[in-house]
């Protein structure tokens, strides 16, 4: 049974309370979780405020930029602890937690440690009132103790995709994993603490959201910013705590995704992607396509492929060979996804295939295990269209024309990613500008440039990460006049 301690200030912390921590492929509780009082939430911020007055916020930015090289390079000597400790929590396919998760993890700190030190500031000449000269010039400092609330769906990634940044540019933080998920983090403090990273520079405080340690970390007066990945409604009430002192929040939140697949498109490629983009990772990405949208003179074809695809994925657990489909991440999870699976034939749909609970060995009867689903013939008010349902679940329906797709993609809160499908090069470009999201896949889905802007609009989050980007969030410009 593994103890999941807080890190902070460079030491591993027990709590009072504890919680199981249970795995997602049997319901077995594999592990204790220690849930941080808001005392030890007030420990982890001010040993990350004496970090960055301190030893952190003094460091030369090559000397960081090398230190952050080394917790990459140990997460990759220690790859298999980490891919032991992320298929333990999440359930999620050897395969891909193998080739995205993990990888992603040490890159994060890789690529954000070389933007830094490489990405220039601004400097304008102006001519002044006395028929003079100055010159101005910008200084980037860090925005300082940093609440980093991290979902459970890719942990270790979307955790060190803030992390990262903000310690290249200079920021302590504070991280609040998923209570779903605290393995990684807590593993990553013994990286910190094996490469030489200063006491109180990554600090992780564990437990849930309200009246816990998620809550206790975005009210605390001291934090200076806050990034979040999770749901909408929790962005909301994050960025209620975050108006107590203005503070700046980055948040990545929902999508209902749509796939757009044209007649002109690459079929057998079309198909592909999307049962990617509708299954990976059990429907449980952000980013992953819940509505696909077939112009007609495919329609039918495309539903029996992708069928056929959906009932060629294995489910099972992350170690068995050729699984494509592991279980969802807990019991209410599965719930939520399963009520929505009975709410689409209340709603009317054809279920063209799954819509339930698979068979599984005894062993594994009690996993979160659903089977992938495909609906049609839902009119757009379904509630399965609507809502963010974050399950191996989508629904296609046909359409005639771009004018109409586009109304149609469109036609949502949410902001957050589309997948086109179309061998028309004009056509692409004309798509990419039409729909309204943060991120437009042609002929592609998940393929990520950590140098990109990345992030989604209306409801799907606020401001854009990645690149220079996430410079803008984790770091403050001071403009540096000098009159000559
Ligand atoms: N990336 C995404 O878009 C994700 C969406 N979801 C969606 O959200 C639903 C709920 O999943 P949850 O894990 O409960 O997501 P969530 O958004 O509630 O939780 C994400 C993180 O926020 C923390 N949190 C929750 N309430 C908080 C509060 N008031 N103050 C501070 N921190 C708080 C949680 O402890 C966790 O670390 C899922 O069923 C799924 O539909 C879940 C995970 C990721
Ligand atoms: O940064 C990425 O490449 C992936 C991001 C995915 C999410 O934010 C998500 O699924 O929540």
């Amino acid at each position: 049974m593994t103890e999941f301690l807080n890190f902070i200030d460079g030491a591993f912390v027990p709590s009072e309370r504890r919680f199981d921590k249970r795995t997602p492929t049997s319901h077995a509780v594999i592990g204790t979780v220690h849930e941080a009082s808001a005392a030890q939430v007030d420990a982890a911020v001010r040993a990350a405020r004496a970090a960055l007055d301190g030893p952190w916020g003094r460091m030369p930015v090559a000397k960081r930029v090398e230190l952050l090289h080394a917790v990459a390079d140990e997460i990759n000597r220690r790859f298999d602890d980490f891919l032991a400790a992320e298929l333990a929590d999440t359930g999620k396919p050897r395969s891909l937690a193998s080739h995205i998760d993990i990888p992603r993890g040490a890159a994060n700190f890789k690529v954000f440690a070389d933007i830094i030190k490489n990405v220039p500031t601004e400097s304008f000449e102006m001519t002044t009132p006395d028929g003079g000269s100055a010159v101005n010039y910008a200084v980037r400092s860090p925005v300082g103790v940093v609440a980093v609330v991290c979902p459970w769906n890719l942990p270790l990634l979307l955790m060190t995709w803030k992390v990262g940044p903000a310690l290249a540019c200079g920021n302590t933080v504070i991280v609040k994993p998923s209570e779903e998920t605290p393995a990684t983090a807590t593993l990553l403090g013994e990286v910190m603490n094996a490469v030489g990273i200063p006491p109180g520079v990554y600090n992780v405080v564990h437990g849930f959201g309200p009246q816990s340690a998620g809550e206790f970390l975005t009210r605390h007066p001291d934090i200076d910013a806050i990034t979040f990945t999770g749901e909408t409604r929790t962005g909301e009430a994050i960025m209620a705590a975050a108006a107590q002192g203005v503070r700046p929040v980055s948040f990545e939140l929902g999508g209902k995704n749509a796939g757009i697949v044209f007649a002109d498109a690459d079929f057998d490629k079309a198909v592909a992607g999307i049962t990617r983009s509708a299954f990976e990772n059990c429907g449980q990405v952000c980013l992953g396509t819940e509505r696909v949208y077939v112009q007609r003179p495919i329609f039918e074809k495309f539903v029996a492929a992708l069928k056929a695809k959906a009932e060629a994925l294995k489910i099972g657990p992350p170690n068995e060979p050729g699984v494509g489909l592991g279980p969802l991440i807990s019991a209410e999870h599965r719930q939520k996804v399963l009520s929505y699976y009975r709410r689409a034939v209340e709603e009317g749909a054809t279920v063209v295939t799954g819509g339930g609970v698979p068979d599984m060995p005894a062993a594994l009867a009690e996993g979160h295990w659903v089977q992938p689903t495909i609906w049609t013939g839902l009119p757009e008010s379904a509630s399965v269209i609507r809502e963010e349902i974050f399950g191996p679940c989508v629904h296609l329906a046909p359409f005639d024309t771009e004018e109409e797709v586009i109304a149609l993609a469109n036609a949502t809160r949410y902001g957050l990613a589309t997948t086109v499908w179309t061998e028309n090069l004009g056509r692409a470009h004309r798509m990419a500008r039409a729909v309204k999201v943060g991120i437009c896949w042609i002929n592609s889905w998940f393929l990520r440039d950590l140098r990109t802007a990345f992030g989604g609009s209306g409801a799907s989050g606020i401001g854009r990460e990645g690149g220079v980007h996430s410079l803008e969030f984790y770091t403050e410009l001071r403009n540096v006049c000098i009159k000559l």
